[in-house]
């Protein structure tokens, strides 16, 4: 682990309505305390309709959590049925956004040129992209994680200024290891993670470079969550199923203590 804060962002996917977003919240912030928020960044990514319910509760009862989206419309406005657009999502005080989730890849067919035009949405909208990406089983069978996940990286940032891309989290994710119980082993997330940071230092520069989050995902629970934050470019992790347990959550945050 480096200097740079930890994130650890809970992805709920398609979980939780939003009164149960409401009680799931409640139940981080009783349990997180100022140490904790000392200690990392914590912060959660509900499905659209519950954000309106999560930012009138961060907002009242001041708490210090933060939250985001999964996704956003790479237009602003206009005839685009089902989309939300970024000045939606940063009039909800939005700081986060994920942005070319495997799954969207998978089954929505997002390309490396949509997923470019969703990070430039979220920058021109003041939200911060949590850039997904990370190799399938056989592209990882085949020994290609490393180039495959950097030209995902390339893809993304084409045309995104050093001023912007500065402030970037990227989650590696590893598509064998989401939702399935197989982790990374942490030599694994080191890895790609690695490379990916010395793809930000031939992008853009090494100062900026090191400013970057990189965040593994993939079956993070509290029992593993500590050999991966032990590597040196993990700065975070990106939970799915686990951060659907307010309680498992919250150990993943205290993940210095597992
Ligand atoms: O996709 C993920 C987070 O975005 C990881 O999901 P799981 O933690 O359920 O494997």
């Amino acid at each position: 682990m480096s200097s740079r804060t930890p994130l650890m962002a809970g992805n709920w996917k398609m979980n939780l309505n939003h009164l149960e977003a409401i009680a799931h919240v409640q139940k981080l912030a009783f349990a997180l305390a100022d140490k904790d928020y000392e200690a990392c960044e914590v912060a959660v990514l509900p499905p659209f309709t519950d954000l309106r319910s999560v930012q009138t509760l961060v907002d009242g009862d001041k708490l210090k959590i933060k939250y985001g989206a999964q996704d956003i419309s790479a237009h602003d406005s206009g005839a685009y049925t089902g989309e939300i657009s970024g000045a939606m999502l940063a009039k909800l005080k939005c700081t986060y956004v994920a942005i070319g989730h495997s799954e969207r890849r998978q089954y929505h067919n997002e390309t490396d040129e949509l997923v470019n035009a969703k990070v430039k949405a979220a920058y021109k909208h003041g939200l911060t992209p949590i850039l997904c990406v990370g190799e399938g089983l056989d592209i990882r069978k085949a020994g290609n994680q490393v180039s495959y996940t950097l030209a995902q990286v390339d893809g993304a940032l084409k045309d995104v200024p050093a001023e912007q891309a500065e402030s970037i989290v990227i989650a590696y994710e590893p598509v064998w290891a989401i939702g399935t119980g197989e982790v990374a082993t942490p030599e694994d997330a080191q890895e790609v993670c690695g490379a990916i940071r010395g793809r930000l230092a031939e992008l853009y520069s090494q100062e900026l470079a090191d400013k970057v989050r990189i965040q593994y995902g993939g079956s993070v629970k509290a029992g593993n969550v500590a050999a991966i934050m032990a590597q040196p470019d993990v700065d975070g992790a990106l939970v799915g199923g686990a951060a659907l347990d307010a309680d498992e959550f919250v150990k993943i945050v205290r993940f210095r203590d597992q």
